[in-house]
């Protein structure tokens, strides 16, 4: 007889979740499923409504509306100790006049575990996390990386079944976020833990996420692996906030073969259709297209083109980027790999263009 399916549970559901402070919607609408060991980033600008949601997941504030689960059990409306969760702030939130293996235990101490059990777990959590050398002292006689590494041994200990992380490392030095991100991410592999991780950086969400969720105006605008938001934004936020893209306004033309002619103050444009409905004439759009997908000079083949002037050309680390001015202003970015020769000159004039298939054409709403 063939084995049964082996069913496996969510580690996180939010269905519909809406929450208002008096008439100000924080959160509104947002539904999320997290598969069972996921690096989930929620993205978005300052205010946007990440810290809100994992406060819901945590059990710090209760949805108006809207339902949770962790490990498929309805927790809505459970406290925070009964969602099988833990979290770790960006203050770290360490009990000042408590030694830190004091606070590593604590969470095992709020379970009632025995003495016994908690000094052992202690004992591990500590030299797994290579802080046993500190387990006397307190929080004010630790560097910015040894309070985090405590906060998250603390976080820890219980193995939780989701670690909730907000802006996890924007306390600490530009210096050692990179280290530490890396071993986070390898902790988070190990353990299996989900992690949801709230950050406003993008590079963090886009280096860390399996599924990167960007908010704005509290509501989800798009939720995918990274490779997908980076290559097919689907709504003008979204492009807009994702470093690199060009995003141009304008009105909806005729479509054939799948590709629709985009009007717009800097000229026509192919844009491919691929799955979107074909837009009534004359409907307001937009599109998008990566500024390293840029060709400078092209030939008749490539339909796209535009006429600019050059106002700048920066570099930032392995790219160069050009900015360059079109009709009417309008800016247009164009990103080279560092090591080429500068081929542009501040304040030249040149034809750029792009291949049909590189414009992304967004759905006018949020989905
Ligand atoms: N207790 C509260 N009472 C009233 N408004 C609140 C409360 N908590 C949050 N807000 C508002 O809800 C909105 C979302 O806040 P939230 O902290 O979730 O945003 P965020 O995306 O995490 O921002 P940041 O990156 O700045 O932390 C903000 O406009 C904020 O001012």
């Amino acid at each position: 007889m063939a084995a049964p399916p082996v069913i496996r549970q969510l580690d996180l559901e939010l269905r519909n979740i809406r929450k208002r402070y008096g008439s100000f919607t924080a959160v509104d609408d947002v539904s999320l499923k997290v598969e069972p060991g996921q690096f989930v980033c929620l993205l978005g600008p300052s205010g946007c409504g990440k810290t809100t949601t994992l406060r819901c997941v945590a059990g710090l504030e209760e949805p108006d509306q809207g339902g949770i689960l962790i490990g498929g059990r309805e927790v809505t409306g459970d406290p925070p100790w009964k969602r099988d969760i833990a979290m770790m702030f960006q203050d770290f939130a360490l009990f000042p006049h408590m030694s830190v293996a004091r606070q590593v235990g604590f969470g095992l101490e709020m379970l009632k575990k025995p003495k016994a059990e908690i000094a052992k777990r202690v004992a591990e959590v500590l030299a797994s996390f290579e802080i046993t050398q500190l387990a006397e002292r307190r929080p004010g006689q630790l560097s910015g990386g040894q309070k985090q590494r405590v906060a998250l041994a603390r976080a820890m200990i219980t193995e939780p079944r989701i670690l909730l992380l907000d802006e996890p490392i924007g306390a600490l030095d530009y210096s050692l976020r990179e280290t530490v991100m890396l071993e986070l991410k390898s902790l988070q592999r190990r353990t299996g833990i989900s992690f949801i991780w709230v950050t406003h950086d993008q590079n963090e969400a886009f280096s860390l996420g399996d599924l990167v969720v960007v908010m704005n105006h509290a509501k989800i605008e798009q939720q995918g692996p990274p490779q997908d938001i980076l290559s097919r934004p689907r709504t003008p936020f979204v492009a807009g906030f994702i470093q690199g893209n060009n995003v141009f306004h304008g009105k909806a033309g005729r479509a054939q073969g799948g590709v629709l002619e985009v009007e717009t103050p800097l000229g026509a444009f192919g844009v491919p259709l691929l799955d979107l409905a074909t837009p009534a004439p004359g409907s307001p759009l937009s599109f998008s297209v990566r500024a390293e997908r840029l060709i400078e000079r092209p030939d008749e083949s490539v339909p796209n083109r535009i006429a600019l002037r050059c106002i700048t050309v920066e570099y930032f680390g392995a790219f160069r980027r050009h900015v360059l001015e079109g009709a009417g202003g309008a800016v247009v970015k164009y990103d080279q790999f560092g090591a080429l020769p500068q081929s542009i000159r501040e304040g030249e004039q040149i034809t750029l263009g792009w291949a049909a298939e590189n414009g992304v054409l967004h759905r006018a709403t949020p989905a």
